[in-house]
Order: C-alpha cells, then structure tokens, then sequence
C-alpha cells in the first residue's frame, strides 16, 4: 500500500494542488479551529467519533514532520467529527511523549471532547505552515481514512506548538463534507 509520503504534501503551487477557489478551499486553508466551523455548519448535531487512541510508532512522514528519530513510540488519536449520521473529517493527530505535558497533559483522556477546544483555548498556540493535498485513496492515510459512504477527498495537515511542544494534526476531508459545502 502507498505510504502517505511526502509526495502526497505537495507544494500548493503544483497545479490540482489545491481546489477551485470556493467554500472548500476556505476550508483547507482555516488557520483557526476547524472545530468551531464545524460546529457552526453541523448545529447541534456536531459530534466527535473517536476510533482508536494507543501509543504507535507514527509512519515516516510524520515523523520526518515533526522531526523524531525512529524508532519512536507517540500518543496517536485518530477520530471522526461531523453529524450524528455523516462523517465530514477524518483528523489523526500524533503527539510526542512530551508533549503530553503542561497545557497538553488532559490530552489522553480527551474522549469526545474535540482537540480543537483544547488547542485553541486557554494557551498561546502556534501553528506551523497548513499543507494541502489530494487524497490519494489508495494511500495508507485515505485507506484509513474512508468511512462507509465517505470518501477521502482531501488532506490538510500541520504542526502546532504549545509552549514549545509539538503535535501533527492531519484532517482528511470527506466526501459528505464537500456535499454539504457545495449543495
Ligand atoms: C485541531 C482541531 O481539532 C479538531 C479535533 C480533533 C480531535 O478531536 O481529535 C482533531 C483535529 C481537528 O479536526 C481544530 O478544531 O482545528
């Protein structure tokens, strides 16, 4: 199977890097919480899926992103957000050991809380440059990102900082999410 390599992350001048502009590039490119605009679409039928969280060895693009030497061993979450009945993203964030520290140490019992309100709350977040690509379904990530129904269509990721600890955050956007975005 595909590795979700770098190849997948390509630079966004690289033409079909990035969609046609419009609601779902907006969406790509949201520097702020993707959870409030998906709380603010979906209403009070927003919810958070969460489908494992364990300690794994991340694969050789995200480590490379977040500059860990191999072998290393990083808090993975991987859940579904968006209504009771359509996924919308499928988001996979992998976090170094200690990162799970200071602002971040509630992180492992997040449960359906969304990450965002964590990372967009009470401390100064930085957030590194947000990277762009089409899914490739056939890639690692779009094999595990596909949901029922859902299609992968395209993927974002990028790395945040809170006081200096580091995690990746990737969201695939799904099928159902760019329905809803271009009724
Ligand atoms: C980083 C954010 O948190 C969202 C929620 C996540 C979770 O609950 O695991 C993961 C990625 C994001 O889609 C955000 O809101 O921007």
């Amino acid at each position: 199977m595909a590795e979700p390599g770098l190849r997948h992350w390509r630079p966004r001048a690289v033409p079909g890097a990035r969609p046609r502009p419009g609601p779902v590039r907006d969406w790509l490119d949201e520097p702020g919480s993707l959870t409030r605009r998906l709380r603010a679409q979906a209403g009070g039928a927003f919810r958070v899926q969460v489908l494992r969280e364990y300690w794994g060895r991340p694969w050789p693009d995200e480590r490379r992103r977040l500059g860990v030497r191999a072998p290393a061993w990083l808090w993975i979450r991987e859940v579904r957000l968006g209504t009771g009945d359509q996924p919308w993203i499928h988001a996979r964030s992998v976090i170094p050991r200690h990162s799970l520290e200071g602002p971040l140490r509630r992180l492992r019992t997040l449960g359906r809380q969304p990450l965002g309100a964590l990372l967009f709350g009470r401390y100064p977040v930085a957030r590194g440059p947000i990277e762009v690509a089409p899914l490739d379904a056939s890639s690692r990530l779009g094999a595990r990102a596909r949901a029922p129904g859902a299609e992968p269509c395209w993927a974002r990721r990028s790395v945040f900082s809170i006081a200096g600890r580091p995690l990746l955050v990737t969201e695939v956007f799904l099928q159902p999410l760019i329905e809803e975005l271009h009724p």
